[in-house]
């Protein structure tokens, strides 16, 4: 007979989970860990409540309410708490699509998709406990970067993750279809999650800097108001990888109706700085039909040498980090 498959980890399991930790931070992981597993919502149905998180530091702020930072009172597992306000969602008219991202972000488990822990809500409120990405909005780095833009091994790097994230929903029917990188956070480790699933979708964005906002990303069968399949979201990897290495999306435009006609005409300037192969795979990606799929994407050969030259940056950085700390 088949054992059951063991869904949640044990105090056997610890050792092993520890062993990627660093020695400086064994033993507190390891007593917040047998804390977890002695809680009694470890791995089973629980019914959470504000009360059980002390709120920190406010993170953010979004369109419906703000994020904070937020510690669970038994086992102090840190989590970034988003608290939405049901008037303004009652406002708004989006209780529907909140309702949708619950369900799809708590079933999607990637290491590059943002992970929707638990949720809850009060007479007022709705909570989501959120895995932390502490680096925020890639935006953010996006803007703060020379010339607004990332070099090619980060951007090759980034673009992977992201594949990486796509694929794994559309292997689980999702298509995210609102790609951009005010919807991607950054972790301290230099890793991408993906957030905001079919919600943000519907919601404009102000925060864009052009005048068509976010229609920079639309898909030219979304722009011509035609069916569309998951391969919207290869297409938004293709304007996503562009933002990162030119520091802006290919289409934008003062006017809405300049931005609907470069997408329909396809009309990409690619500056003198862009590497073959950088330009190889957006054309690929910002095609009518046939758009490379997220597995090539993977294993294109200027994915996989930038990954490795940014594997090479990062150490380099540490080093630097660890001389500094030693003289
Ligand atoms: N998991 C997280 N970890 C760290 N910071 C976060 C996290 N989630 C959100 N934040 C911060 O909080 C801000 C607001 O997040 P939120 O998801 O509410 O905003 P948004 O996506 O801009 O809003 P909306 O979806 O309402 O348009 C983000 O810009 C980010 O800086």
């Amino acid at each position: 007979m088949t054992q059951p498959r063991q869904k949640h980890a044990n105090r056997t399991h610890l050792p092993q989970l520890l062993s990627n930790v660093p020695e400086d931070y064994q033993e507190p992981v390891n007593k917040m860990c047998l804390k977890m597993l002695s809680h009694d919502a470890y791995g089973k149905p629980y019914d959470w409540t504000a009360r059980e998180f002390e709120m920190g530091a406010h993170l953010g702020r979004g369109k419906f309410g703000r994020v904070y930072l937020a510690r669970e009172r038994h086992s102090h597992f840190l989590v970034a708490m988003k608290v939405l306000f049901k008037e303004e969602l009652r406002k708004g008219n989006v209780q529907r699509q909140v309702l949708r991202e619950i369900e799809i972000q708590s079933r999607l488990k990637h290491p590059n998709i943002l992970r929707l822990l638990t949720w809850f809500h009060d007479e007022n409120r709705i909570y989501l406990a959120l895995e932390i990405a502490s680096g925020g909005e890639v935006y953010k780095h996006l803007r703060n970067a020379p010339n607004h833009r990332f070099d090619e091994p980060r951007s090759a790097k980034y673009t992977y993750q992201v594949a990486n994230a796509l694929n794994y929903c559309h292997l689980n029917n999702v298509i995210h279809r609102d790609l951009k990188p005010e919807n991607i956070l950054l972790t301290s480790t230099d890793d991408l999650k993906l957030a905001d699933f079919g919600w943000s979708a519907h919601t404009p964005n102000n925060k864009r800097r052009t005048l068509c906002g976010t229609l920079d990303y639309l898909p030219p069968e979304m722009v011509n108001n035609s069916p569309y399949d998951d391969s919207v979201d290869q297409w938004c990897l293709g304007i996503l990888c562009y933002e990162f290495l030119v520091g802006c999306a290919p289409f934008e435009s003062n006017s809405t109706e300049s931005t609907y006609n470069k997408i329909r005409r396809l009309e990409i300037h690619y500056p003198s700085h862009l590497s073959k192969g950088s330009k190889e795979l957006i054309s690929g990606l910002l095609r009518l039909q046939n758009r490379i799929g997220l597995v090539a994407v993977m294993t294109h050969p200027w994915i996989k040498e930038g990954m490795a030259e940014r594997a090479r940056q990062l150490e380099a950085l540490e080093r630097g980090k660890e001389n500094k700390a030693k003289n």
